[in-house]
């Protein structure tokens, strides 16, 4: 602990402890929600793996406010590469072996816990909901409280609930048709995930990471069938303004590239940190980019590995031949970490190609930019739902029910055709801005995302 700590703590009433799931796309939820409650000046201890903290400080964009980090030794563990043809499904089982190393942050999380409800008069654990287990000991401590943060949508957990509860009607909430279960999640990885539900009964409270303009019904389906806990819908949690340069005065190079584009006429294409295509799916993709003759970021990347910082170069795909010399000037292919929030803020960016894992929706429909769902593991196939059947910002690109199935190139043309230059494709534009504002409404002064955040804090410090 940081020298300076203990007196912090001699004069503070609460304390948050923030345990994140060690892959990217949680890191760095529970380290924007920690922004905003330092800023409420109640102090933040976020802990993870040596390797995590450093992944999620090292990818944060923004400067890193007052946060208490705690990087704790593991046993080692193994950091597979993805393997893109998995037999069993898409899902990133290279993964697990970090997910179970985190697991043993149990002990030295259970001191830290001990050491800062001593010292303080309350203390609020905030856990991702896969790490349940990790904060377990805080159950039986008398002034501590464990809050469950959920990174996935309130939309796909509450069809989880609705089809655990036999489907019923409830008042006047509306389901679309539901994409299956199968393939979403390997079955490695459910005896991790069942060990984590066990725990979830204790919790004092549900946090979401979404807003009640986004998907207001189905927040309220879940506190109405959620068992009477509280539920809280804070989100987004990203940033709804973006600064040119980070904090180190970087900016990418395709920037540049999109300040020279006409106003919506580029396509970003991303995957996310957990997806990893065939060599086949690439080159079709290419092609299919190519055919359409629109402007386009496409981010190719394969998943990131358990410890990013492995020194095993990451694979380079090939494209197909002369493909970056024919787009040149159509569009960039880029290998690193691209900004995405950047790109999807800019007024030249468009649409969006995405596999519809959450961050990336929220980020979208925080800027206004429609969606051409591709979904591949996890809750993607009905966040791809949530944004075609149900808010209508965006069209489908690969259907959950072809899940095995290539994408030829034809496909991926017309769809970013029919995003880009039809009036179809306008009219979903049009729907992503509206929802663009009434989010940003809802994080106003007053809105209801503010005065969630603001019920939040109230009740973790009276
Ligand atoms: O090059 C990159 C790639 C990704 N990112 C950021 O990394 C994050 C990726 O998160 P996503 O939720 O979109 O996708 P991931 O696949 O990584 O997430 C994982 O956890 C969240 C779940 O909803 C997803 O289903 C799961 O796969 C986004 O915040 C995105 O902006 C970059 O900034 N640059
Ligand atoms: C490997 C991690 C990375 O974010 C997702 C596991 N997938 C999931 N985990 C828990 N609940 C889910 N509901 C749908 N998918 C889910």
């Amino acid at each position: 602990m940081a020298l300076n700590d203990e007196n912090i703590l001699h004069q503070t009433k609460v304390v948050v402890l923030m345990i994140p799931f060690p892959a990217q796309a949680h890191l760095n939820q529970l380290l924007h929600l920690s922004r905003q409650i330092v800023a409420q000046n109640i102090p933040v201890h976020y802990v993870g793996t040596v390797t995590h903290i450093r992944q999620a400080t090292l990818r944060h964009q923004n400067s890193i406010p007052n946060i208490h980090f705690h990087a704790f030794e593991v046993p080692p563990f193994v950091s597979p590469p993805p393997n893109p043809n998995n037999p069993e499904s898409d899902f990133p089982s290279h993964l697990i072996p970090s997910f179970e190393a985190s697991t043993h942050l149990r002990e030295p999380v259970g001191k830290l816990l001990q050491s800062l409800s001593s010292q303080a008069k309350r203390v609020i654990v905030i856990h991702d909901s896969l790490m349940a287990s990790v904060a377990q000991d805080a159950i039986n401590m008398p002034n501590v409280e464990n809050y469950t943060f959920h990174i996935f949508s309130a939309f796909n957990n509450a069809v989880y609930l609705w089809q655990e509860k036999g489907r019923p009607h409830v008042g006047d909430f509306l389901f679309p048709e539901i994409p299956s279960d199968e393939g979403c999640i390997a079955t490695q990885f459910k005896g991790f995930l069942s060990a984590q539900y066990e725990f979830l009964n204790f919790s004092h409270g549900h946090i979401y990471n979404t807003s009640r303009a986004i998907e207001g019904p189905y927040v309220d389906f879940l506190e109405r069938l959620g068992g009477g806990k509280k539920v809280w819908a804070l989100g987004p949690l990203n940033l709804l303004a973006i600064e040119k340069k980070d904090s180190t005065g970087f900016r990418h190079p395709c920037m540049e590239w999109l300040d020279k584009q006409e106003p919506n006429s580029v396509i970003y294409v991303s995957f996310g940190t957990t997806t990893t295509l065939t060599e086949e799916q690439i080159q079709q993709i290419a092609t299919g980019l190519e055919q359409s003759k629109q402007k386009f970021i496409w981010v190719l990347r394969d998943a990131d590995k358990g410890n990013i910082f492995d020194e095993n170069e990451a694979k380079r795909h090939y494209l197909p031949n002369g493909f970056e010399e024919r787009v040149k000037g159509m569009g960039v292919v880029v290998r690193d970490w691209a900004p995405q929030l950047e790109i999807l803020s800019h007024p030249s960016t468009g649409g969006f190609m995405s596999h519809c894992g959450w961050n990336s929706c929220t980020e979208s429909f925080s800027m206004g930019v429609p969606i051409a769902t591709w979904p591949i593991h996890s809750d993607q196939p009905r966040n791809a739902a949530l944004v075609t059947e149900v808010l209508k910002v965006g069209l489908v690109v690969k259907d959950w029910s072809q899940r095995n199935a290539l994408v030829n190139a034809s496909d991926v043309e017309n769809c970013v055709r029919r995003l880009m230059q039809t009036k179809e494709g306008e009219e979903m534009r049009e729907r992503a801005v509206r929802l663009k504002n009434d989010i940003h409404r809802a994080m106003n002064e007053g809105g209801v995302s503010q005065m969630e955040m603001e019920s939040f804090i109230s009740h973790i410090t009276h």
